[in-house]
Parts: structure tokens; C-alpha cells; sequence
């Protein structure tokens, strides 16, 4: 059941844009976003790549500043990272020389926070993600999955409002990123925090979320904002072989190759197929020179 949207929304985007200045002139990442995400909201944002996916959400994370409009989060202006706001990347870039409740605490002990009041909350974390043995490891001694989980735990630590979610296991093997998709399932449907996942899996995306926002190519804006229907708790065997889910799969498929939903648009595109075309003539021939 999708929630309820709250009078004052987690998050809103109101005519945001933002363009990089870089030393090869302007790169337009974002124009005239407009979004709200309700409180316990889990909203995916897809789109081809570069479309200002990882933009969004570093505004919403106050790592960055839009050039236009406006960005809240639970009502207030965003001008700086907050405790109300936690992160996890693809890489959840861990301290290597520090153990894994270290790396948890760390973002306490470099803000001040007395560890003393974060450390009960790292250590259910830990032991809700299965990793409360491990505690005492070092980065290297666990899997990438592991890892990942360990970002997790420490964006969770300071009981975030929000929990942003960058690409978090496309580096995962697929074995490992089925189990994660499945732990962070029955971990936000248990925190019900707000959630917001970057993903370029459109099966993560409604598997995992109350809402889909779909995003056109560069400069991104929402082109598309569906509703996924998928009853909670949700059990993914049910969830991945429904029709609709595949209906849905394939309209946000097609709206992000550009075309319109129901076309049958999932051939690459035309300078993909000569360059395809072009590819096989010099094997081709490098195979009959070899011969
Ligand atoms: N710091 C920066 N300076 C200049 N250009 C940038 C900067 N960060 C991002 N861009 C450009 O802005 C556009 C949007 O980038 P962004 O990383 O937000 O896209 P994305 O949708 O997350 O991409 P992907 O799916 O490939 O990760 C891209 O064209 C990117 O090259």
C-alpha cells in the first residue's frame, strides 16, 4: 500500500536546475525538477545514463547546491549535509585500516557525537544485517556484499529521516544483489524510513518501491511518475512473475529508450546498429586474414 502523502513532504524539489561549470564549458545536469516524496516513501529514480540521477540525490544530501529553485528536506532549505540525511554509494568506501563498528562510528567521532550514543544502534544494526561478527574485521577481510552492508549500517546509525541510495549493489554479483535487494526489502518495510534508490535495474526499482520516477536524457526531468501497486510485505517470487509486473517493466523500459509505452522499442538504435555492423565486417575480415 502506497503511503499516505504527508501535509509537509521528506523531501521536495521545486524548479530545480543545475548546470556544471567545467573546464569544457556547461553540462545542464538537471531542469525544472519537480518532485515530493512523502514521509516512509520509498521512490526509485531511473533514467539513462548521465541524465543527473547521482545530481539529485547529492542535492537532497546537501553535498551540492542547485542553481535554480529549491530543495527541502522535512520543510527546511537544504544548505549542508545533515544527521537527518544518510548516504550509502556504489562503493561503500570503508576506512581500510579501521574495523568494521569503526567504520560505523566514524561519521560520529568526526562530527563530535559522543560514540556512547551511537554505539547500541551500530551494534543492532550489525547484528540485524548479520554482520555482528564480523565487527572487529577489517575491510578487506569481507565480501563485497559485506561491505555494501557495512555502508548500510553506517548511514543507518544516526537513525537518518532519510536514506539515500546510490547504485548501492550494481558492483555486486547477481547472486549477491538478489539477497540485498531481499534484505533491504524487509529492512525498510521494518524502519519504514524514506528511501530514495538510484538504480539502473528497472526490476530493483519495482521491486523495492512505492514509486518509480522516470527520468529523460540529459537534462534530466521527470518524464514519468508511476505508481507501483505491489501489496506490502512483499514477497519478491510473487512480485517478479505478476503480469503487472512486466507491464510496468516494460513501460519504464520503453520511456527510457524514448519511446512511447506498449511500442515494441527494445532494438538498439540506429548509430548502435552500424557501429554493431561495422564491428563484425573487421572481424570478419581479421578472421579471414588469420585463415
Ligand atoms: N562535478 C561535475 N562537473 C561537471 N559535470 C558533471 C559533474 N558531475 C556530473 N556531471 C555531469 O552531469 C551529468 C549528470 O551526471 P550524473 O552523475 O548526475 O548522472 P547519472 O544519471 O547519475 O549518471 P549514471 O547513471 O551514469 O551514474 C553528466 O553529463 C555528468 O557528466
Amino acid at each position: 500500500m502506497q503511503p499516505a502523502m504527508a501535509e509537509t513532504p521528506e523531501i521536495s524539489f521545486r524548479h530545480v536546475g543545475r548546470t556544471y561549470r567545467g573546464r569544457s564549458g556547461y553540462t545542464e545536469a538537471l531542469q525544472h525538477i519537480d518532485l515530493s516524496i512523502a514521509q516512509n516513501e520509498f521512490v526509485s529514480l531511473v533514467g539513462p545514463s548521465g541524465c543527473g540521477k547521482s545530481t539529485a540525490l547529492m542535492l537532497m544530501a546537501g553535498l551540492d547546491q542547485p542553481d535554480s529553485g529549491q530543495v527541502e528536506v522535512e520543510g527546511k532549505k537544504v544548505i549542508e549535509p545533515s544527521d537527518r540525511v544518510g548516504i550509502v554509494f556504489q562503493d561503500a568506501t570503508l576506512l581500510p585500516w579501521k574495523s568494521v563498528m569503526e567504520n560505523v562510528l566514524y561519521p560520529a567521532r568526526i562530527r563530535g557525537i559522543p560514540v556512547k550514543r551511537v554505539e547500541p544502534q551500530a551494534a543492532a544494526l550489525l547484528e540485524l544485517l548479520g554482520l555482528e561478527r564480523f565487527k572487529d574485521r577489517l575491510p578487506h577481510e569481507l565480501s563485497g556484499g559485506m561491505r555494501q552492508r557495512v555502508g548500510i549500517c553506517r548511514a543507518l546509525a544516526y537513525s537518518p529521516r532519510v536514506l539515500l541510495l546510490d547504485e548501492p549493489f550494481s558492483a555486486l554479483d547477481a547472486l549477491t544483489r538478489d539477497e540485498m535487494n531481499l534484505l533491504l526489502l524487509e529492512l525498510t518495510e521494518s524502519l519504514r524510513q524514506t528511501v530514495v534508490l538510484i538504480t539502473h535495474s528497472i526490476q530493483e526499482a519495482l521491486l523495492l518501491s512505492d514509486r518509480v520516477l522516470v527520468m529523460s536524457a540529459r537534462p534530466g526531468r521527470i518524464i514519468a511518475d508511476i505508481s507501483v501497486p505491489f501489496e506490502r510485505p512483499r514477497r519478491p517470487a510473487d512480485v517478479l512473475h505478476s503480469p503487472d509486473f512486466r507491464h510496468l517493466e516494460a513501460q519504464i523500459r520503453d520511456l527510457i529508450s524514448g519511446h512511447e509505452p506498449g511500442s515494441s522499442a527494445r532494438t538498439p538504435n540506429a548509430l548502435f546498429r552500424q557501429r554493431l555492423e561495422s564491428f563484425r565486417q573487421q572481424i570478419q575480415t581479421q578472421t579471414q586474414n588469420i585463415v
